[in-house]
């Protein structure tokens, strides 16, 4: 499964979250770096989608990181790059294809939560820490592990306290 590549700031970037800046920033990570939980599904008839056709009783496992990352859903699909939610005109916007919480009548019923908890969660360590990849610990590897949700790789990070 391909990733993000680039320029990717190792904590999202600082500027005012409230601002269109912050929210393009957080998208883009979002895209990037989604969890990407897998609930299970299954077709309850026969049916047919763009030519396959699915039996009934068929498991279903969703990956969302392959619509995130879709060549011609993205102008940079593999690339952490905030343009992807701005327009020619510089206005930000949320493709269809952005759906980190899945999409539909099974839509996440927690993302709101999620959203304010992460919100908070990231704001108060980054005013309370400094997070500073160590200069011996070489190029950060964004690999994701693939299992029920996409996970990084064990990393060391050296964690300051602000003064
Ligand atoms: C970053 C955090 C989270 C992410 C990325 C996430 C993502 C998802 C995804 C992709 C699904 C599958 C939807 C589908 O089957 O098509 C889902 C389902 C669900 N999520 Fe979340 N979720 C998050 C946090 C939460 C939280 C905090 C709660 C509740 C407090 C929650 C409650 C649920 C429930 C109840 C479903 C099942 C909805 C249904 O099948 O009708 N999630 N979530």
């Amino acid at each position: 499964m391909r990733g993000c590549s680039g320029h990717i700031p190792l904590v999202e970037p600082q500027d005012n979250p409230g601002h269109a800046a912050g929210t393009v920033s957080r998208l883009a990570w979002e895209r990037c770096f989604p969890p990407d939980n897998r609930v299970f599904h299954c077709t309850t008839n026969d049916t047919e989608l763009m030519g396959y056709s699915i039996p009934k009783g068929t498991l279903i496992i969703p990956l969302l990181a392959s619509v995130l990352n879709e060549e011609g859903q993205w102008k940079f699909p593999n690339e952490f790059n905030p343009e992807n939610f701005l327009n020619d005109k510089g206005e930000f916007v949320k493709p269809e294809a952005f759906m980190p919480f899945s999409t539909g009548p099974r839509v996440c019923l927690g993302e709101g939560l999620a959203r304010m908890e992460l919100f908070l969660i990231m704001v108060t360590l980054l005013r309370k820490f400094r997070f500073i990849w160590p200069e011996d610990a070489g190029e950060p590897d964004y690999t994701p592990l693939f299992g029920i949700t996409l996970t990084p790789k064990p990393y060391r990070m050296k964690i300051q306290l602000r003064k």
